[in-house]
């Protein structure tokens, strides 16, 4: 973290709760050339990976579909979401995570995954990066039914559906996660299925 423009960091512990929130009070030297005190508050929950899982031949691609409490709190009605397969690293690395988690939420075996962004999440808030993965996935890869782990008492619904029933819904603003967008984005930009 070696630079010129931030100096005199110092961090308080707000809260070790689940994850870590600190509050850390830093120099920074603006492009004007005035040294400020800026205070900022920083989320440390590791880094996260996710998936967008596609069939070429059926032209469907996997979702899930969970509660999210923060987007309750904020204008989604019933605070169910239409997410991409995804988890936090955990002590995986990125791509372990991915298969980690497509097993676990949606019940696919994957072989090979690709990796096509690395992104900050939240960069005003959080410290998050995320790995954005792609898959393609076949019937025959289905060992379980997915929906999470229990003993977290996760409750993911998993939606197998047409590329073009999702970029509808896309479209229609009916998938407001910005990794999903991301991905689904992506799939239409490289014509995965066509
Ligand atoms: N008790 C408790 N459990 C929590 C808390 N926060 C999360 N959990 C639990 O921790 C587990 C995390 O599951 P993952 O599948 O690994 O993570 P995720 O929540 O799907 O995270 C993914 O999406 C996030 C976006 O909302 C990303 O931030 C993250 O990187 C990842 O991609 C879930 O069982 C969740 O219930 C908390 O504050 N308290
Ligand atoms: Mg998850």
């Amino acid at each position: 973290m070696a630079n010129n423009h931030v100096k005199n960091m110092e961090s308080s512990l707000l809260s070790d709760n689940y994850y870590i929130l600190k509050k850390f009070s830093f120099d920074f030297l603006m492009s004007n050339g005035e040294w400020v005190n800026q205070m900022r508050e920083v989320y440390d929950r590791g880094d996260g990976a996710g998936i967008l899982l596609y069939n070429k031949e059926k032209k469907t691609v996997v979702l899930t579909k969970q509660f999210r409490m923060p987007t309750y709190l904020n204008e989604n009605k019933d605070g169910m979401l239409v997410e991409i397969c995804a988890g936090m690293l955990d002590k995986d690395n990125p791509e372990q995570c991915v298969i980690r988690e497509t097993e676990e939420e949606v019940g696919y075996r994957l072989k090979e995954v690709k990796k096509v962004y690395e992104a900050y999440s939240s960069p005003g808030v959080m410290t998050e990066k995320m790995h954005f993965f792609i898959g393609e996935y076949t019937d025959d890869m289905k060992v379980s039914d997915g929906g999470g782990v229990e003993d977290e008492h996760e409750d993911i619904e998993v939606l197998e559906i047409p590329f073009e029933e999702a970029v509808r819904m896309l479209n229609h603003g009916e998938i407001v996660d910005t990794r999903t967008i991301v991905l689904l984005q992506y799939a239409q930009i490289h014509k995965l299925i066509e």
